[in-house]
């Protein structure tokens, strides 16, 4: 069973289809990354799978739980992070935690030892008495992690939780976001940024213009793309010969080409080549990137 999962998910803002019928499988204790452009559809999707924002059509469930029919059930067992963070300024850190946990009806004396440990994880432990007013753009988007975990949540959804940060404070939220799965957690969380989805997920799913264009682990997502191709960089002083059933022959700047081939078969190429009397300076697969996934599956780009 999936943990996250949507039928046909849709949302219609007039004449804009800003979802569009797609459909999420998110599995339990897996970082799933949600990457799209602006404007895709990412806090929309986001909105409708904690219970915020009604659906046009289709459904999400959240560990086979309808969010429509048992929003409350839901909201007990996940925690959201929003975009723009929905902490109290004029309150310190330890006060909105502890006005959060009421939401929850967690015992005083439980709210407050849980909302300690966490500022405590979210490095705000000397802050914490300080108003979040008075906090750095990081600090805020800590507070607001440590608010979106206040209720202990099996399932975490985190909207663009990098954005605004500064490289350290950014780095610091990726490094929060890896010990929070290692703790067991479903993490679902949006981005456009390609570098830092690829370093947190397990699991990707691509939204272009409201559609969810590729879903899947990232080994998944290349063999998508490249089916059974194989892509091989070879250094070589000659001009390569044409290589029949070995593959096709793409030449390169500097003395470098570029072998497709449909099978692994290195071994076999190496020989050949070596038979041809080649001077083989280099030989190694190059594996396809998230950025080469990402512009293949959402603008057809070709990756070779
Ligand atoms: N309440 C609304 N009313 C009308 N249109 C909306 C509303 N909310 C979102 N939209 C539109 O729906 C589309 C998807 O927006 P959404 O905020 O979900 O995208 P996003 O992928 O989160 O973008 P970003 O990365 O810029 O935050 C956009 O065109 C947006 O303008």
């Amino acid at each position: 069973m999936y943990v996250i999962e949507t039928d046909k998910l849709t949302k219609i803002y007039g004449e804009l289809v800003a979802v569009d019928h797609i459909d999420l499988k998110v599995r339990e204790g897996r970082i799933y990354g949600f990457l799209g452009p602006n404007g895709a559809g990412k806090t929309t999707t986001i909105s409708m799978l904690v219970g915020l924002v009604a659906p046009t059509s289709g459904k999400a469930f959240i560990k086979g739980i309808d969010v429509q029919e048992n929003p409350i059930e839901v909201k007990r067992i996940i925690g959201y992070l929003p975009a723009e963070n929905g902490l109290y300024p004029h309150m310190t850190a330890l006060e909105n935690l502890l006005f959060f946990a009421k939401f929850y009806k967690i015992p005083k004396n439980e709210a407050e030892k849980r909302a300690n440990e966490l500022l405590d994880l979210v490095g705000l432990k000397e802050a914490k008495n300080k108003r979040v007013g008075e906090y750095s753009t990081g600090m805020k988007q800590r507070a607001a992690l440590a608010q979106a975990l206040i209720n202990d949540p099996e399932i975490l959804f985190l909207d663009e939780p990098t954005s605004g940060l500064d490289p350290r404070g950014a780095h610091e939220m990726r490094e929060l976001i890896k010990e929070l799965k290692k703790e067991g957690r479903t993490i679902f969380f949006s981005s456009h940024i390609l570098p830092e989805v690829d370093e947190l997920s397990d699991d990707i799913g691509i939204i272009v213009s409201g559609k969810l264009v590729a879903q899947g682990s990232k080994e998944e997502l290349k063999q998508m793309i490249l089916k059974d191709n194989i892509r091989i960089l070879v250094e070589t002083e000659e001009p390569l010969p044409d290589l029949g059933n070995f593959g096709i022959v793409k030449p390169l700047r500097e003395n470098k080409a570029i072998i497709y081939t449909k099978d692994d078969c290195r071994k076999e190429l190496l020989h050949f080549l070596l038979s041809l009397g080649l001077h083989v300076v280099d030989i190694h697969l190059i594996e396809p990137t998230l950025e080469e996934i990402f512009m293949k599956v959402a603008y057809g780009e070709e990756v070779i």
